[in-house]
C-alpha cells in the first residue's frame, strides 16, 4: 500500500521512503512541468535516439528481473515502439499535466490486461535511471536524471490512479468468435460475443489478443453500434505474416476464444451534437466511420447532416458495401462520396484529402478521421489548411498504434 500511495501522490511529493533510484538522482521535491521539460529537450541528444534508450532499458530490467521477460510477447519491437510514442508523448505533454494525466490515466486502466503492478513502475523507474546513463556514457546529471525520474513518477502516478479507478470492472473480456467470414483474401469480418457486458462507446477500439500470440494486442475498432445481444463486429485486414491480424484472419474460426481490452479512444460523437459531422475514413478505418453513423442514425439531432468520404484502393475494396447502402438508404440527412485511387464509377478518383476540397465548405463540422496513418496525417493538414480548427478534428492515434503527428 505504501508504494501504492506514493506513486499515487503527486510526483516528487512525500515518498516516504525513497527509492534506491530516487536517492541516486539526489531529487527535489518539486513537480514535474515545464521546467523539466526544458530541461529534458536540452539534453535529449545525449539520451536518444530513442530506440537505442529502450533497448538499453529492457536490458537493464530483464538483467536485473529476469522473471519479467515472460510479461512480454516474444517480439518485442511493437512494445520498443509503443513506448518511444509513450515517452515522446510524455515529453512533449508534460507542460499540459491535464492532458498528459488524462492520457496515461486511459493507458494505466487499459495497463491492467498486461498484468502490470505497481511495483512495475519502481522496476521502470530503476532501469531507466540506467539506461539513460548507458546511453549518456554514465555523463549525465542529476539535474538531468532529477527531470527524467520525475517525469516518469508523474506518468506513473496518473497510471496508477486509471489501474486503481477501473477496479469495478475486467482488466480484460473474454469473447467468442460467432462469425468469421473472408471478405477478400486479406480481409475477414468476425463477430464476437463477450462472456459479460462489454462498454464501449461507438467510435472507440479494443485492443484484442489471439490465442495464437499470447501477451500480443492489437487495436480494432468494432463496426457499428453492437446489437441488443452485445455481439461486437470488428473488420481486420491481413498486413502480413505473423502478426494479430493475420492470426484474426486465417487461423481464427467460429468457437474461438479471443480477449478484449477495455474499450478506448476519443474518436466519439459529443453528446449533446452541436455540429454537422464530416467523417473521412480509409479502408479498413470505414469500421469507426459506420460505428459513428450508426451512432448518429440512432440519436440524430433534426438539422444537422453528415458528410462521410470513404477512400479505398480500388472499388473491389469497398467489403462492406451492402452496410452502407443501407445506411444511406437509412439517413436521407448523409452524403456520401467514395472515393477510389485508380477510379471507377460511381467513385471520385484520388486520395479522399483532396476530395474533399472539391465538395464545399466543412469549417463549421466537427471532422472524425480513421484509416492508415499517412492518411490520417493528409487528412488532418488538408482540414487544417482550410480553416477547421484543431479542436474539431477528431482521430485517434491510429489504431495500428501510430500517431499521426507527434514532432519529437
Ligand atoms: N480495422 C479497424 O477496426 C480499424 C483500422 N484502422 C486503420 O485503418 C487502416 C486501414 O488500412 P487499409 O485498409 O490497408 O487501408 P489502405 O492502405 O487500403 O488505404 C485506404 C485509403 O487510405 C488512402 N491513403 C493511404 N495513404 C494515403 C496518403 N498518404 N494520403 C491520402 N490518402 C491515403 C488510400 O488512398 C485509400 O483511399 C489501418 O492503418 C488500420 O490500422 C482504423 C480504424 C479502425
Amino acid at each position: 500500500m505504501r508504494l501504492r500511495a506514493r506513486l499515487r501522490a503527486p510526483a516528487g511529493h512525500g515518498a516516504p521512503h525513497a527509492s534506491p533510484a530516487t536517492a541516486a538522482a539526489g531529487l527535489r521535491a518539486v513537480l514535474a512541468g515545464p521546467a523539466d521539460q526544458e530541461v529534458i529537450v536540452r539534453n535529449l541528444a545525449q539520451v536518444t535516439p530513442f530506440g537505442a534508450l529502450i533497448g538499453h532499458l529492457y536490458d537493464a530490467m530483464f538483467e536485473r528481473h529476469p522473471y519479467l521477460r515472460q510479461l512480454f510477447p516474444a517480439s518485442m519491437e511493437f512494445q520498443m515502439a509503443h513506448l518511444e510514442r509513450a515517452l515522446r508523448y510524455l515529453i512533449e505533454n508534460l507542460g499540459r499535466p491535464d492532458e498528459a494525466t488524462a492520457f496515461f490515466t486511459r493507458l494505466g486502466r487499459d495497463h491492467r490486461k498486461l498484468g502490470v503492478l505497481p511495483v512495475h513502475y519502481e522496476v521502470f523507474e530503476e532501469a531507466l535511471l540506467e539506461a539513460l546513463q548507458r546511453q549518456a556514457g554514465g555523463r549525465l546529471g542529476g539535474d538531468v536524471t532529477g527531470a527524467w525520474l520525475r517525469m516518469a513518477r508523474f506518468a506513473a502516478a496518473a497510471m496508477v490512479r486509471g489501474a486503481d479507478d477501473a477496479l469495478r470492472e475486467p482488466s480484460y473480456w473474454s469473447g467468442t468468435v460467432t462469425y468469421h467470414r473472408r471478405r477478400r483474401p486479406d480481409l475477414a469480418v468476425l463477430r464476437v460475443r463477450p462472456s459479460e457486458p462489454y462498454p464501449c462507446r461507438p467510435g472507440q477500439y479494443a485492443r484484442l489478443q489471439s490465442p495464437l500470440l499470447p501477451h500480443t494486442w492489437r487495436p480494432y475498432t468494432p463496426a457499428g453500434v453492437p446489437g441488443t445481444d452485445g455481439e461486437l463486429e470488428f473488420h481486420v485486414r491481413r498486413t502480413g505474416p505473423g502478426g494479430v491480424s493475420d492470426a484474426l484472419v486465417t487461423g481464427t474460426d467460429v468457437g474461438d476464444t479471443l480477449l478484449l481490452g477495455p474499450a478506448q479512444g476519443t474518436t466519439t460523437l459529443d453528446d449533446p451534437l452541436a455540429q454537422d459531422v464530416l467523417i473521412v475514413a480509409g479502408g479498413t478505418g470505414w469500421a469507426t466511420a459506420r460505428a459513428l453513423l450508426e451512432d448518429l442514425a440512432a440519436r440524430r439531432t433534426p438539422g444537422r447532416s453528415a458528410h462521410l468520404f470513404l477512400g479505398v484502393r480500388t472499388a473491389d475494396e469497398l467489403y462492406d458495401a451492402p452496410a452502407l447502402a443501407r445506411l444511406e438508404k437509412r439517413c436521407p440527412w448523409l452524403r456520401v462520396v467514395r472515393v477510389t485511387e485508380g477510379g471507377a464509377a460511381p467513385s471520385e478518383h484520388g486520395t479522399v484529402d483532396a476530395a474533399i476540397t472539391r465538395h464545399g465548405d466543412f469549417t463549421g463540422h466537427v471532422a472524425y478521421v480513421s484509416g492508415p496513418p499517412a492518411m490520417i496525417t493528409a487528412v488532418v493538414r488538408r482540414l487544417a489548411a482550410l480553416g477547421l480548427p484543431a479542436g474539431r478534428i477528431r482521430h485517434d492515434p491510429a489504431p495500428d498504434g501510430r500517431t499521426a503527428g507527434l514532432t519529437l
